[in-house]
């Protein structure tokens, strides 16, 4: 009989349950006890959803981010928030999120580093270590989950992150090897162990993504001591790897002495064979054969035709599972009552997953004729999607087809065109400006969620968002910004927004995915070929410009950008839908730019975020995003001023690519990093106008002038200050206007100041 189980079930809760519970906490409207119900109701429903499992996972629930859990659990958290008291939990979310100083009668805590999950668009808290950086076990939260589980009825299986990628996923803030920590990590990793062991806890799940990743010799011999170190445990030890292939890492995986490994069937389909070839045959091997990174129904009768096999030859040693944690996709398709009913009957969120995997289990363990219907279903979707006319457009094929490397180019280089634009823009030196949206308040949310509901009329609710863009202009005037923008009230979120506009997209109402804390995002569904009915953003924009003198920018999602935060089809291949979406792009800046607008800036947030996971796959990719960026951009007159955004990734690795897409002018992220993107200046020229971010958007901390001109200062060490820009590092959506205007105040006086060379 073939084992089933799950890596990790999204925690957030099909209607945000999660996010609203974390919210009201940190308000104070809620209690400590009140949001620990919350979690425990949370982890009852989604246990009760993969009781048909044979295993569930235990520990993959959190209040914030398992890698934050993981810290906790090995009592690594930083001085700054041991020192600054409270309970557990309160010292727990002053990691994840800091604390102003403004706050608290004492001085604030910086947030934790946040960073991309591997190329996924959530976000991990970054565990901080230092030469000296000492474990010690706290495996309370494990041990009462195991407990919560088991009076369920349920077989938990815990999941931990293994030593190698905590260390991985790590930064030492001392600049030492962190590698050299590994000795004084495992004792605590073998003393969580024996504790699971001695709750009665037979399998551990222990998450080792960093397996597919290039990893150097020292890297790929911690993973053999830390497993030698590891096998004297009581508990048997199922490796899981994900995202990716493993590649040269295959039979380092294969020979790891630990019980069972768990392959990503879906990102590593030609591994399967070698592994269960290398495989000792004493260890079990978990395929991951339903993908846990999209929302589209798997192919039953497909994925049977080669599992087999692979049964006959394993038999009871074969485990079946989702690729990775269903943390990527939203919890039921259930509630969606507004789906069109075929585009409904293509898709599968983690509750279909797992009945999908349970399907494939009996198919396996009583034969195909078991689950006849639930096999002819899956089938007649899958025809349906290939066959269905709302997919394939053959005038939208014609264009892509007709694409030429001219459309990508700009008529003159940098050095002419920014001549021209700033003939025309006649803006001062150090220009200042922000990345697009200002708050998001509830106010407007809330008119937006009454207009879904029918309770506001189209007319009002147009209405109520004018009188926000204009309060946004005054804001912007009244501060003395250089460059305005109009503050993207009118969007619920940068890539939906869009996907909501385009031909070839579906929305759901509930498909929520965690993006990182309580903060999510409703990634629209790309399932047929992309073409712009109307214009998107034009009538924004224009009434914006209508406010004022000053420029306003117009503010595109790129089509990277809306590719890697979508859930795309897995039809063709992705190069072609961003070309597909790139074409749209294009049309909406040259409306923008018939219109009037000098300054027209796309966002690529997420170009870093698509990088594959291996560097040698790395140029293919760049390539065609990279052309996809210069087709949407590119057609504009020399005069008109292109700005891309960038944000929530290093780029130093590939600031020459980021050089290729031609932009005139960069904003990108750099101030939680104190600036260490600009590093990346030292063998390279940036040869375009940057922005280096100076205030860091997702603290609630305000920074101060010096603080913005020494980090001028020190961008000025590398970049030709007449290319300077003086911008925040992301958009305001987050954040306050009470915090943002202080924030923009210093930030325009430290602009004046360097203008005026005030040191
Ligand atoms: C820049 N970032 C983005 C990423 N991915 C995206 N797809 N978009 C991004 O902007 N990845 C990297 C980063 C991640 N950062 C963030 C930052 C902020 C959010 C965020 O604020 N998310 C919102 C949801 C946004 C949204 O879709 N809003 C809708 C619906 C709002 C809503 O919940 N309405 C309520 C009623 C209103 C109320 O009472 O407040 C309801 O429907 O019940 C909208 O504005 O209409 C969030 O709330 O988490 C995400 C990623
Ligand atoms: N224009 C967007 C970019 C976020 S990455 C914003 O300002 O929110
Ligand atoms: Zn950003």
């Amino acid at each position: 009989m073939v084992t089933t189980h799950n890596l990790g079930f999204p925690r957030i809760g099909a209607r945000r349950e999660l996010k609203f519970a974390q919210e009201a906490f940190w308000k104070g409207q809620i209690g400590e006890e009140e949001l620990q119900i919350t979690g425990a109701d949370l982890r009852r429903k989604h246990w009760q959803n993969q009781r048909n499992l044979d295993q569930v996972p235990v520990g993959d629930f959190s209040f914030y981010d398992q890698v934050l859990d993981m810290s906790v659990t090995l009592g690594n958290l930083p001085e700054r928030v041991n020192q600054a008291g409270g309970s557990e939990l309160e010292r727990y979310f002053r990691l994840a999120r800091g604390r102003s100083g403004r706050e608290s009668s004492c001085c604030g805590v910086q947030a934790g580093e946040m960073t991309k999950w591997f190329d996924t668009n959530y976000h991990y808290i970054v565990p901080e270590f230092h030469q000296h950086t000492r474990f010690q076990l706290n495996g309370d939260r494990l041990i009462e989950q195991i407990i919560e589980a088991r009076a369920q009825g349920l077989s938990p299986k815990p999941v931990i992150i293994g030593p190698v990628t905590y260390l991985w996923l790590g930064k030492a803030k001392d600049n030492s090897d962190r590698l050299a920590l590994l000795g004084a990590l495992l004792p605590v990793y073998s003393e969580l162990l024996d504790l699971l062991a001695n709750h009665g806890i037979d399998w551990v799940q222990v998450d080792e993504p960093a397996l597919v990743t290039d990893l150097d010799a020292d890297w790929r011999h911690a993973f053999n001591l830390a497993y030698h170190h590891l096998k004297t445990s009581n508990t048997k030890l199922l490796v899981t790897t994900y995202f990716g292939e493993l590649r040269e890492n295959l039979q380092l995986a294969c020979e790891l002495p630990v019980a069972g490994l768990h392959l990503d069937a879906i990102s590593a389909p030609q591994e399967v064979a070698r592994v269960v070839d290398w495989l000792p045959a004493h260890k079990q091997l978990s395929l991951g054969v339903v993908n846990g990174r999209n929302i589209w129904r798997a192919n039953l009768e497909t994925t049977l035709d080669w599992l087999e096999p692979v049964h006959d030859k394993l038999g009871g040693r074969l485990w079946l599972a989702p690729s990775c944690s269903l943390l990527h996709v939203p919890v039921e398709l259930g509630s969606e009552e507004t789906l069109d009913p075929e585009i409904r009957s293509w898709l599968a969120f983690a509750t279909q997953k797992l009945d999908e995997l349970n399907v494939l289990a009996a198919a396996l363990n009583h034969g195909r004729s078991s689950v006849r219907k639930q096999l002819a279903e899956s089938t007649a979707a899958i025809h349906s999607r290939a066959l269905s006319g709302r997919v394939h457009h053959s005038s939208v094929r014609a264009r892509t087809g007709a694409i030429t490397p001219s459309l990508g180019k700009r008529q003159r280089t940098y050095p002419e065109r920014i001549t021209a634009q700033q003939q025309k823009l006649g803006l001062p030196r150090f220009p200042t400006t922000t990345i697009g949206s200002f708050p998001q308040t509830r106010d407007i949310r809330q008119a937006r969620l009454q207009f879904r509901r029918g309770e506001l009329t189209e007319a009002a609710y147009i209405q109520r968002i004018r009188e926000e863009v204009s309060h946004c202009i005054d804001r912007q005037e009244a501060l003395g910004l250089d460059v305005l923008v109009h503050g993207e009230a009118e969007r619920n979120d940068m890539v939906e927004y869009f996907g909501e506009q385009l031909a070839g997209y579906a929305f759901s109402q509930f498909g929520w995915v965690q993006s990182y804390g309580s903060r999510c995002v409703k990634p629209p569904i790309l399932f047929g070929d992309i073409s712009r009915p109307g214009a998107m953003t034009l009538d924004w924009i224009r009434y914006a410009q209508s406010l004022t003198e000053k420029p306003v920018k117009g503010m595109l999602t790129g089509p990277v950008t809306i590719l890697n935060w979508s859930f795309v089809r897995d039809d063709q291949p992705r190069r072609e839908t961003c070309l597909q979406l790139a074409l749209a792009i294009r049309e909406e800046v040259l409306d923008l730019e018939a219109a009037g607008a000098g300054i027209i800036q796309i966002d690529e947030a997420a170009l870093r975020e698509g990088l594959p996971l291996r560097k040698a796959d790395w140029n293919d990719y760049l390539d065609w995003a990279i052309e996809a960026f210069r087709i949407a951009a590119n057609g504009v007159r020399d005069e008109t001023q292109i700005h891309t955004h960038m944000c929530y990734s290093e780029f130093n690795d590939i600031i020459e690519a980021i050089a290729r897409m031609d932009a005139d002018v960069i904003t990108i992220e750099t101030s939680r990093s104190d600036m260490e993107l600009l590093d990346a200046f030292r063998g390279f020229e940036y040869p375009n106008d940057i922005g280096p971010g100076v205030y860091d958007i997702h603290s609630p901390n305000i920074p101060e002038k010096g603080q913005i001109k020494a980090l001028m200062a020190k961008a000025a060490e590398r970049i030709p200050s007449e290319r300077l820009w003086i911008n925040p590092d992301c958009g305001l959506k987050t954040r306050q206007w009470e915090e943002v205007l202080p924030a923009l105040e210093n930030m325009v006086a430290a602009a004046r100041e360097l203008r005026e060379g005030i040191q």
